[in-house]
């Protein structure tokens, strides 16, 4: 089910599950294969087992049969994010980011960086507690974003944002995606990250049926850009995972999927360091061939930017 050749990040075999001896099987039988890079919506009526599902690829429940493998670090909004945790936001942030093995220095440039993003780095200082409903979710989506996770789960992660920060997590879902994270989500807006999804499930009557056909990895559409920094490096990490040349000091032509290609347009312009794009075109030439770049100048290629840290290895979930 997932994109052929591609490494799997989730998968699930003839797994099911019930709360308790006797009680109902919420899902049963379920088969699943998710590649890396996908960014999966699971859909269903209420009850039907989504937060289920979700639960399971996270390894918040075990399942009660079958077995869940899932390559790397998990990260994962809960439905009901508890606040009666003792810390205020930023502390909150920074604890979690120290255990995910972190400097102290670290740790407080990305909580800080979340709490900035989400436009409430003039509460971190404030319990949890106090905090209203909407800016405790959105300090419940910052600690499973700055996890840079291999697995991102979200569970109706939107719901109580506004629209700012609903726009925020948009950003960020496909960002995660297009760096090479598996981003699973469920949300009641039928049409959010409509134009990122690359699969949708149904759940329903204890199965996973799928909605709409995966993308396929055929020769991929791709668009070059040539951006000026003024003198300054590349960010490290950019969307979509661009393939890199250096034209001269500064400048660079980049070459991205163009379903990503919004998403590094909107990014590139952003900074740190703000970069100036000079120049947008479509070339419809493999990723993989170097020799046939419309606009390529002489210049060595330094590799792709912004992709994932490597899948950590299998973490077998069985029961
Ligand atoms: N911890 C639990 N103990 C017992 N039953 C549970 C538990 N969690 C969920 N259920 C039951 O499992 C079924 C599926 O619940 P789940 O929350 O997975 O559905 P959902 O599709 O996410 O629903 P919704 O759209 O309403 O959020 C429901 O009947 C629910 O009552």
């Amino acid at each position: 089910m997932g994109r052929q050749g591609a490494t799997p990040a989730v998968r699930a075999t003839a797994v099911g599950k019930r709360y308790g001896r006797g009680a109902p099987w919420i899902l049963d039988g379920v088969d699943l294969e998710l590649p890396a890079g996908a960014l999966v919506r699971i859909a269903g009526p209420n009850g039907s087992g989504k937060s289920t599902l979700l639960k399971l690829v996270a390894g918040i429940e075990p399942p009660s049969r079958g077995r869940i493998e899932v390559a790397g670090r998990r990260a994962y909004v809960p439905e009901r994010f508890p606040p009666a945790l003792p810390f205020d936001a930023v502390g909150y942030l920074r604890h979690l980011g120290r255990i995910q093995g972190r400097s102290a220095a670290s740790a407080a440039e990305r909580a800080d960086h979340w709490l900035e993003r989400f436009g409430v780095a003039d509460r971190t200082g404030t319990p949890l507690r106090r905090l209203s409903k909407g800016t405790c979710q959105k300090v419940a989506v910052a600690q499973a974003l700055l996890a840079d996770a291999d697995v991102l789960v979200l569970d109706e992660a939107w719901t109580g944002l506004d629209q700012a920060a609903r726009t925020v997590l948009d950003e960020a879902a496909a960002e995660r995606a297009a760096g090479g994270a598996l981003v699973l989500f469920v949300d009641h807006d039928p049409g959010r990250l409509a134009g990122a999804t690359t699969a949708a499930y149904q759940v329903g009557g204890g199965a996973l049926t799928v909605v709409g056909a995966p993308v396929e990895c055929g020769p991929e559409e791709l668009m070059v850009l040539q951006v000026d920094l003024a003198g300054e490096e590349l960010p490290a990490r950019l969307p979509g995972a661009p393939t890199v040349r250096r034209l001269r000091e500064g400048r660079y032509l980049l070459r991205v999927p163009a379903r990503h290609s919004d998403a590094l347009l909107r990014r590139l312009p952003a900074g740190p360091p703000a970069a100036h794009v000079l120049d947008v075109r479509r070339a419809e030439v493999p990723a993989a061939d170097p020799g046939t770049d419309p606009g390529a100048e002489t210049a060595a290629e330094t590799g792709p930017a912004g992709s994932a840290p490597a899948a950590a290895g299998s973490a077998p979930e069985g029961r």
